[in-house]
């Protein structure tokens, strides 16, 4: 297979040609319109049980820049809103610009935000292994955290002082004890709706759990986002790792669920 990216050639518009699934029913991510969002008094809160959770390494994928957790067992789970059990925590992840505000992946109303935190949670009450939950139509949860350009975020600053240390492409260090709460706005108010991976292979099993309160970076650490690079140190060139955002993508006849609190 062609390995994909977010270039000209190996962009967003091109993933389909692999992956078909590119333009299937239930792609993400997608424009949020809150005015169209439909207020679902049964959609209970979020609950995050993050007390235990403890992550394990940091890594340099080529795509983004990853901190994986251990999902040996129920430590750190999500439960409770449109989720039937709990889910495990598996990694997060961010999407980012270049300069300015565009780089999330969601858009509320056309809003973009400079980037976008990705919770990977996976059901692992159905489904044997991460991998399995990853192809099945209720295998994952990602919380979807909007990063908007501001005051800097102490919690962010463990992150971004890590980044040194995975600049290039295949790069992973240690990166233990980091509890990803400190990553949370006030506020757990979401809205919700049924889609897909956001990299390829897309797989249409995510349900997406996009958080209304913003948190802010400031312009300084997301310069060390742009630091990261998608080549590997053997490779001759350095091309920055920025700008790794799908568009958003047709509804084709989804609700988007609005929780009250
Ligand atoms: C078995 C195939 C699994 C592929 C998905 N893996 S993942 O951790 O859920 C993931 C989610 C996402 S996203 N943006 O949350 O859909 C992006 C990248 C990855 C990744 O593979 O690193
Ligand atoms: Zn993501």
């Amino acid at each position: 297979r062609d390995p994909w990216g977010y270039g000209n050639e190996d962009g967003p518009d091109a993933w389909h040609k692999d992956y078909p699934i590119a333009q299937g029913n239930r792609q993400s991510p997608i424009d949020i319109i809150p005015e169209e969002a439909v207020h679902d008094a049964s959609l209970s809160p979020i609950f995050l049980s993050y007390d235990y959770c403890n992550s394990i390494n940091i890594y340099n994928n080529g795509h983004s820049v990853i901190v994986e957790f251990d999902d040996t067992d129920d430590r750190t789970v999500i439960r409770g809103g449109p989720l039937d059990n709990a889910y495990r925590l598996k990694q997060f992840h961010f999407h980012w610009g270049g300069k300015g505000n565009h780089g999330s992946e969601h858009t509320v109303r056309g809003k973009t935000y400079a980037s976008e935190l990705h919770l990977v949670h996976w059901n692992a009450a159905k489904y044997k292994t991460f991998g399995e939950a990853a192809a099945g139509p209720d295998g994952l949860a990602v919380i979807a955290i909007f990063l908007e350009k501001g005051d800097e975020h102490r919690g962010l600053h463990k992150i971004t002082d890590a980044f040194y240390m995975v600049k290039f492409k295949g790069s992973v260090a240690d990166f233990k004890g980091f509890n990803p709460k400190i990553l949370l706005p006030n506020s757990l108010v979401y809205w919700t709706y049924p889609g897909s991976l956001t990299t390829p292979p897309l797989h249409e099993s995510v349900t997406w759990i996009v958080l209304k309160e913003p948190i802010t970076v400031s312009e300084k650490q997301m310069g060390r986002f742009r630091m990261l690079l998608i080549s590997g140190e053997e490779e001759d060139d350095r091309t920055r790792m920025e700008n790794n955002f799908r568009p958003p993508q047709p509804l084709k006849g989804r609700k988007v669920r609005a929780s009250s609190n």
